[in-house]
C-alpha cells in the first residue's frame, strides 16, 4: 500500500506540472530509444514528416535517462519531438529524477479548468481490485492509483463519471457489483462518491443530472454487458451519450479493445491520457527501450509458453537475462538435463534452444539458475532439498532456485543501471519456495536505493514485492497484469492508440 502511495504523490507531481506536453527543441547524440506506435495514431499528423512515417510501427525517438533534476527528451527532429515527445520534470518521486518518455497521446494535464468545469467527464479505470468471500478489498492499489486523475479532474471543476469493470463476468453477477470499492474511493477522494446500479440508461442518465460539479458517479460494472468486450458500437454510443469528454487510465486493461476503452472515442473528444496511463507508458516504453546500461531482465513465472513473446523482444534490448521460475526446467531438458517431474513444456524444447542461441548470437548473458529447490510434492509441506540443476532426482520436482542461483543472480543484477522483472522466481506461495523470489525483490529494493531504475512488471512478482514490503523501493510498479506484458512484447495497446495524439508545443 505504501508503494501506491508513493506512486500517488509521484503522480499527483506530475498532476501539477505546468506543461506536460513541452518538449525541448534542442537536438543531441543521446541514445536512441524506440517507441511502438502504431499507424493509426499518426494519421493525423499536421506534420508531413509525420505523415511520412506513418506505415512504420516503430517510431524512433532520441532519449536519455537519468540525468538527473532536469532529464528531458529530445527528439532528432523538431517537428517530430514536438509530437512526440513530453518532458515531465516533475515526476521526481523522491527517489531520485528519472527520465521518462510519453507515448504521443494527449494527456489530461492538458486539459485546464476552463475545458473541465461543469463537464461531464467519463473517465475509464481499471478497478478490478481482488475482493475476499466477504467483499473486501484485499489490494486497492488500482483504486490509489486511480486516485489522481481523478483528483485532478474533480479539483477543476468537472463531474466525474467512473467506469471500470471487476472480474470476468457473464451477465448480471452481484459478486462483480463494484458497490464493495465506493467507501475507499469516498476515503482516498474526499468526496461522497455516488454509485448507479447500472452503467446505461435512464437512472444512470437522472444521476449525471444531479452531479455537482466536482461530483464522481461510478457505475455499474461495464462487463455486466456482454456488448462491452465485443466493443460493440451501439452500446459505446450509450456509454458515450451521458458525457462530454473521455479520460482513459485503465492501463491494466489498455490491451483490450472494448466499448469502454476504445469504442468510446470515436463518439467522445477529446479523448485523453489519464496520469496513471502516462506513467505506465513512460516506464514500460520509455525506460525500457532507451535503459541506463547494462540492463537487466529477470523472467520467472510458471511457463515458457507465456513469457515467449516477452523474452524475444526482451533479448533484443538487454544485456544480462536471468530466468527462474517453472520455466527453467524446459531450458534444462533442451539441454540434455533430467528433471524429474517438474514442470515441462515438451512442445517448447526447441524453442528454448533456439532462445539460447539467439542469446548467444545479440552477446545477451542469458543465466539459468545453476541449483534448484526441489520438492517430492507440490504442496506447502512438501519435504525438500537443494540440488544442482543438473542432479535433479526422479520423482522430485524444482520449485525454487538455490542459494548459490540467488548469490548468482544477486553478483549479475549488482553490475546493472536497470532491471525489469516479471515473473516469480518459484511457487513463492508456498513459504518454503518463496527465498528465490523474496531474495530477488530485496536485492531489486537495495539496487534502487543504489539509483539503478526497477520496474516490476505485473502479475505474480509484484505480489511478492508487496508480500515483502519493498513495493514503496521500486522505481515502478505496474499495475497490468496482461497489459505490461504486451507493452514489453512490443505490442501496442488499443486503449491508448485510440486517444487524441499530443498537441505540439514548441519551447
Ligand atoms: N518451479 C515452479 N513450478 C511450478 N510453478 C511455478 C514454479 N515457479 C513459479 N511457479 C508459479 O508460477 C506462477 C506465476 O506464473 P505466471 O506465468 O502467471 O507469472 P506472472 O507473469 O507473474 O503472473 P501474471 O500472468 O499474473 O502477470 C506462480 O503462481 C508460481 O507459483
Ligand atoms: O486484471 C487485469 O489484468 C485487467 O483488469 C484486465 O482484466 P481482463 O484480463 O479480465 O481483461
Amino acid at each position: 500500500m505504501a508503494s501506491a502511495t508513493a506512486a500517488a504523490a509521484a503522480l499527483g507531481r506530475i498532476a501539477s506540472t505546468p506543461n506536460l506536453q513541452a518538449v525541448s527543441s534542442s537536438s543531441t547524440s543521446s541514445p536512441v530509444a524506440r517507441l511502438a506506435i502504431g499507424s493509426r495514431s499518426w494519421s493525423a499528423s499536421p506534420h508531413r514528416r509525420l505523415r511520412s512515417i506513418a506505415s512504420s510501427p516503430l517510431l524512433e525517438v532520441k532519449s536519455r535517462f537519468g540525468l538527473g533534476a532536469a532529464s528531458n527528451l529530445f527528439a532528432s527532429e523538431n517537428d517530430l519531438a514536438s509530437a512526440v515527445a513530453a518532458q515531465v520534470g516533475g515526476a521526481n518521486n523522491g527517489r531520485g529524477c528519472r527520465g521518462v518518455v510519453s507515448m504521443a497521446k494527449r494527456s489530461v494535464g492538458d486539459l485546464k479548468e476552463s475545458d473541465l468545469k461543469g463537464k461531464k467527464v467519463f473517465v475509464r479505470a481499471d478497478l478490478n481490485v481482488p475482493l475476499d468471500e466477504n467483499q473486501n478489498i484485499t489490494d486497492d492499489t488500482r483504486i490509489r492509483a486511480a486516485v489522481p486523475t481523478i483528483k485532478y479532474l474533480i479539483s477543476n471543476g468537472a463531474k466525474v463519471i467512473l467506469t471500470s469493470h471487476l472480474g470476468r463476468p457473464k451477465g448480471v453477477t452481484p459478486k462483480y457489483s463494484l458497490k464493495p470499492l465506493v467507501p475507499r474511493l469516498t476515503e482516498l477522494l474526499g468526496v461522497n462518491v455516488v454509485k448507479a446500479d447500472d452503467c446505461i440508461g435512464a437512472e444512470v442518465e437522472k444521476a449525471v443530472a444531479s452531479l455537482p460539479n466536482g461530483g464522481v458517479l461510478l457505475l455499474e460494472n461495464v462487463r455486466f454487458y456482454k456488448e462491452e468486450e465485443k466493443n460493440d458500437p451501439e452500446f459505446a454510443k450509450k456509454l458515450a451519450s451521458i458525457a462530454d469528454l473521455y479520460v482513459n487510465d485503465a492501463f491494466g486493461t489498455a490491451h483490450r479493445a472494448h466499448a469502454s476503452t476504445e469504442g468510446v472515442t470515436k463518439y467522445l473528444k477529446p479523448a485523453v491520457a489519464g496520469f496513471l496511463l502516462q506513467k505506465e507508458l513512460d516506464y514500460l516504453v520509455g525506460a525500457v527501450s532507451n535503459p541506463k546500461k547494462p540492463f537487466a531482465a529477470i523472467v520467472g513465472g510458471s511457463k515458457v509458453s507465456s513469457k515467449i513473446g516477452v523474452i524475444e523482444s526482451l533479448l533484443e534490448k538487454v544485456d544480462i537475462l536471468l530466468l527462474g521460475g517453472g520455466m527453467i526446467f524446459t531450458f534444462y531438458k533442451a539441454q540434455g538435463l533430467k528433471v524429474g517431474s517438474s514442470l515441462v513444456e515438451d512442445d517448447k524444447i526447441e524453442l528454448a534452444k533456439t532462445l539460447m542461441q539467439k542469446a548467444k548470437e545479440k552477446g545477451v548473458s542469458l543465466l539459468l539458475p545453476t541449483d534448484v529447490v526441489i520438492a517430492d510434492k507440490f504442496a506447502a509441506d512438501a519435504n525438500s532439498k537443494v540440488v544442482p540443476a543438473s542432479d535433479i532426482p526422479d520423482g522430485w520436482m524444482g520449485l525454487d532456485i538455490g542459494a548459490d542461483s540467488i548469490k548468482t543472480f544477486s553478483e549479475a543484477l549488482d553490475t546493472t543501471k536497470t532491471v525489469i522483472w516479471n515473473g516469480p522466481m518459484g511457487v513463492f506461495e508456498f513459504d518454503k519456495f518463496a527465498a528465490g523470489t523474496e531474495s530477488i525483490a530485496k536485492k531489486l529494493a537495495e539496487l534502487s536505493g543504489k539509483g539503478v531504475i526497477t520496474i516490476i512488471g505485473g502479475g505474480d512478482s509484484v505480489a511478492a514485492v508487496e508480500k515483502v514490503g519493498v513495493a514503496e523501493k521500486m522505481s515502478h510498479i505496474s499495475t497490468g497484469g496482461g497489459a505490461s506484458l504486451e507493452l514489453l512484447e512490443g505490442k501496442t495497446l488499443p486503449g491508448v492508440l485510440a486517444l487524441d495524439e499530443a498537441v505540439p508545443v514548441t519551447v
